[in-house]
């Protein structure tokens, strides 16, 4: 795919855009959804590499999965997957194969193989795997232990306590709770790490509950009861880490952007990137939607702040405080180097090309603000994230930022298009 080059942009910006579907929200309404029995219909779904993989590998099992212009219509299979034979290609969607994985421990039939991208099979999968064969999953690890390609058996999970590490990883957590309600036994799972990105685990428990199942918690042990979720007609609410990279263009260039389908009141964490910026210098208000406004004759200032529950942001947060006086020091996130690359050391390498100072900690980041950011031809490493936020910044940039856009496919195929409409 040929590179793209984004060009400054004389602020300042006045903007209104509407972002897709949480892929977050979509992924996990897509597995409650398939276990439920009947037809379930989720509005505004979103439509991207990710969320597709994981619908594809759910009709493998035979669930019936239609798309319609503005939704998904998901025909629920009532708690025991199919297990074909088939191999299932996951992409480089953590989420997605986390939760098949567990998923497809219910089922029953011939071995499946859980496969992705190269970089999917270097990210971590042990401490779930671990969890899984605890509750009885028959799971092989085809070339290195701990990581995919797996080979999954199935033949159901037993339920009853588990003990699970989420220090990398809250994505294993949920993937449990979500196939809780479908073990043999009440599942119990306790926590033998501190807990990582908590907000995702809340946005599984809510995501639960609106489709029919109860899961207590109490200290760092979950309960999740035996209730089958419901089929439901479900309207899922805007991507906020997908906002995140067009408020950023507020704060960047000065001027004012709403994203018109955010709700104030989100069920995502990353909902909480608004507050953020507010700390920076920005102003925030919520009317219709979610308005970031920076007058351009107040600076962005830096803050010290631990983003551990917030990992996505982190990218947007970075391109940010670029441009902020001071320093911005990011805490708090070592599983950046989990993801579709290893972030910290990405956006650090990147910023680096731009001219920006920055320090690289185990755990973050610490950014030096300057007003002569150069463009630069940036590396995405295949990651959306680190594609997007430093689109962002070439809207500031001497110069212009050259990437290569394909990757936003993963989770904003018309990011581009949306891009340019700032420069209307
Ligand atoms: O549960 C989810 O939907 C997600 C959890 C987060 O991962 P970690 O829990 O591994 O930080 C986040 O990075 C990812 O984009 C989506
Ligand atoms: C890390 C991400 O997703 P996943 O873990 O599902 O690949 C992401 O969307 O930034």
């Amino acid at each position: 795919m040929t590179k793209r080059e984004i060009k400054p942009l004389k602020g300042p910006i006045e903007a209104l855009v509407k972002v897709p579907g949480s892929k977050s929200i979509t992924q996990r309404a897509l597995i409650c959804a398939a276990l439920a029995e009947g037809e379930s219909i989720l509005e505004d779904a979103l439509r991207s590499e990710d969320p597709d993989l994981l619908a594809q590998a759910l009709a493998a099992t035979g669930v019936r999965v239609e798309f319609s212009e503005t939704a998904l219509k998901i025909g629920g299979i009532g708690g025991s997957p199919r297990l074909s034979g088939k191999e299932i290609f996951m992409g480089n969607n953590g989420t997605g194969a986390r939760f098949f994985l567990a998923y497809a421990s219910l089922g029953k039939g011939t071995p499946i193989v859980l496969t992705g991208t190269k970089r999917l099979c270097e990210r971590p999968f042990k401490s779930l795997i671990e969890a899984l064969r605890a509750w009885g999953a028959s799971l092989s690890c085809l070339e290195k232990e701990g990581f995919l390609p797996i080979k999954i058996a199935g033949g159901g999970l037993s339920g009853g306590e588990v003990s699970l590490s989420v220090s990398e990883s809250s994505q294993f957590l949920s993937a449990l709770l979500l196939v809780g309600p479908y073990t043999r036994e009440p599942a119990v799972i306790k926590l033998s790490s501190p807990l990582v990105s908590r907000p995702y685990v809340d946005l599984t428990l809510a995501v639960m509950e609106i489709f029919g199942a109860e899961v207590e918690e109490r200290e760092e042990t979950f309960l999740v009861h035996q209730q089958k979720y419901q089929a439901r007609h479900y309207q899922i609410e805007a991507d906020a880490s997908s906002a995140s990279y067009f408020l950023a263009a507020a704060a960047l260039v000065g001027g004012q952007v709403t994203v018109a389908n955010l709700p104030k009141d989100s069920l995502q964490g990353d909902a909480a990137f608004a507050g953020i910026l507010s700390r920076m210098g920005c102003e925030v208000t919520y009317d219709k939607g979610v308005t970031v406004t920076r007058d351009p004759k107040i600076s962005l200032r830096g803050i010290d702040i631990n983003m551990g529950r917030y990992p996505d942001l982190v990218p947007t947060l970075a391109v940010v405080a670029a441009k902020a006086k001071g320093k911005t020091i990011i805490r708090g996130v070592p599983h950046l180097r989990f993801k579709e690359t290893d972030r910290l050391k990405a956006v650090a390498t990147e910023l680096r090309k731009c001219e920006v100072p920055v320090e690289e900690l185990e755990d973050g980041l610490i950014i030096e603000g300057t007003d002569n950011i150069k463009g630069a031809e940036i590396e995405t490493y295949d990651d959306h994230r680190i594609a997007m936020a430093f689109a962002i910044l070439g809207l500031v940039v001497e110069g212009m930022v050259i990437l290569n856009p394909g990757c936003v496919a993963k989770s904003f195929p018309n990011f581009w298009e949306i891009l340019g409409t700032l420069y209307a």
